[in-house]
């Protein structure tokens, strides 16, 4: 169970600061909250990071009611981070390097970003976040024929997912590569590969127009830590082409409005996400936690599960939901690209006193993608995993994650009842990869 504990919320930022106060508060001793630099850290990335931020204003009255949307009986401190706003295209002026280079600053440092919406993005999300509203509402009976025994797409009811063999309290619809019955691969019975059990055109048509903008916007940020990290163009990228892009639209129910199913007050348990980065969206309710990377902390989710991973510890930040912004964190793969120079973000998100609704979206290496970790990374890559790795299978990665987060359901069974798990270690399932970019 959650412990309860009191509500501690030290508001920390740099925030409405001036540029040059925000710098020596991220330079010297305790950073944004409250803690030293990595080791090996580049001074000067974290300086552009800062350099970089929109400044809003004014600070004091924002924080004080954001800080209050955090949901009871959680401790941690509150985050106050800047709003990166992206370019319309990437095309590796000095103006994008140097935000690639703070975007990977922040990264390094906070472990999620914030981004700026676009107008159409703003849009789109409000389109998005009605059809949610719309599709959960309906009676059970017709949401929980939303499954497809082939893909992991469609319903997942509150206590039907499982973090760290416990269940969550979210309800989900899972968006997959939306694929017809005659696609060539589902006829060969690809695992996780099939369509997405949509209830209606009113749940579709919002979801595919905004998932579409989020890739454009996922491949921007790829482009840009690239720059960021110094390796050629491509060496991320070129894993995308075809993307195993998936996402989770999710309703968390009040606290007090649970079915008993999951754990009290989780919503979903600590875990890390699978592939390159998450870009989610939020209404103004509140639930998110993460950890900041941490040397101490060290994790590899595809070796061994982060699952559960200080679920219960102190040291999380919880990020409020601020009008207008996106935010990124990283996944498994990105930490095994970077050899750990990016780690995968451990986050965990809690249940308030009014239902919230979010929406995360994966951006994904292709499902026959085996990727390498890369070469170098400039600022100083840690050693340890290199060339001669033997390299992850994507689809694996994502199977296994999948068939451990819904062990009981359809999909699973009919997965292992076919034996389509053997097909992931077969040449046509891996055919984009080799060779490691510099
Ligand atoms: O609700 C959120 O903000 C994040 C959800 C999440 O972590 C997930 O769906 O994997
Ligand atoms: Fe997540």
């Amino acid at each position: 169970m959650q412990s309860i504990l009191p509500r501690s919320i030290p508001v920390l930022g740099r925030q409405g600061l001036s540029g040059k106060a925000m710098l020596s508060t991220v330079t010297h001793g305790p950073g944004l909250f409250g803690m030293a630099m990595p080791p090996g850290f580049n001074a000067k990335t974290a300086q552009l990071a800062t350099l970089k931020s929109r400044e809003r204003g004014p600070p004091s009255s924002i924080d004080g009611r954001l800080a209050k949307t955090m949901p009871p009986g959680f401790k941690a401190q509150v985050a106050n981070l800047d709003t990166f706003k992206l370019p319309e295209r990437v095309t590796g002026t000095a103006g994008d390097v140097k935000l690639g280079q703070a975007l990977v600053g922040a990264w390094r440092q906070d472990g999620i970003v914030q981004i700026a919406m676009s107008d159409k993005h703003i849009s789109l999300w409000q389109d998005a976040k009605l059809a949610s509203r719309r599709f959960f509402r309906k009676q059970h009976s017709e949401k929980a024929v939303c499954v497809d025994s082939q893909s992991y797409a469609g319903y997942i009811a509150s206590g039907e997912e499982v973090t760290d063999g416990i269940a969550d309290y979210s309800e989900i619809f899972t968006i997959t590569k939306d694929l017809d019955l005659s696609d060539p691969r589902v006829r060969a019975k690809w695992p996780c590969h099939g369509p997405c059990p949509w209830p209606d055109v009113d749940m579709k048509e919002p979801m595919v127009r905004y998932n579409e903008s989020l890739g454009a916007e996922g491949e921007k940020l790829l482009q840009l830590a690239e720059l960021g990290l110094e390796v050629s163009p491509g060496s991320l990228t070129r894993y995308t082409r075809d993307g195993w892009h998936h996402t989770r639209v999710l309703r968390f129910p009040p606290r007090n409005a649970t079915n008993g199913k999951g754990k009290e007050g989780r919503g979903i348990g600590s875990h890390t996400d699978y592939g390159l980065l998450v870009i989610s969206a939020q209404d103004d309710v509140g639930g998110l936690f993460v950890r900041r990377p941490d040397q101490r902390e060290r994790f590899a989710n595809w070796e061994k599960s982060a699952a559960g991973l200080k679920e219960d510890d102190d040291g999380w930040i919880y990020i409020p939901p601020v009008e207008g912004v996106h935010t990124v964190i990283l996944g498994d793969m990105m930490q095994y690209l970077t050899n750990d120079f990016l780690t995968a973000t451990p986050h965990k998100v809690g249940l308030n006193t009014r239902e919230r609704f979010a929406l995360a979206y994966f951006h994904e290496p292709s499902f026959q993608a085996v990727l390498k970790p890369l070469d170098k990374v400039s600022g100083g890559m840690r050693l340890g995993r290199g060339k001669e790795q033997e390299g992850i299978h994507y689809g694996t990665h994502f199977t296994n994650m999948f068939m451990r987060n819904y062990p009981d359901r359809v999909t699973t069974k009919r997965l292992i009842a076919e034996d389509r798990y053997r097909l992931l270690s077969t040449p046509e399932m891996r055919t984009l990869g080799a060779a490691p970019a510099s």
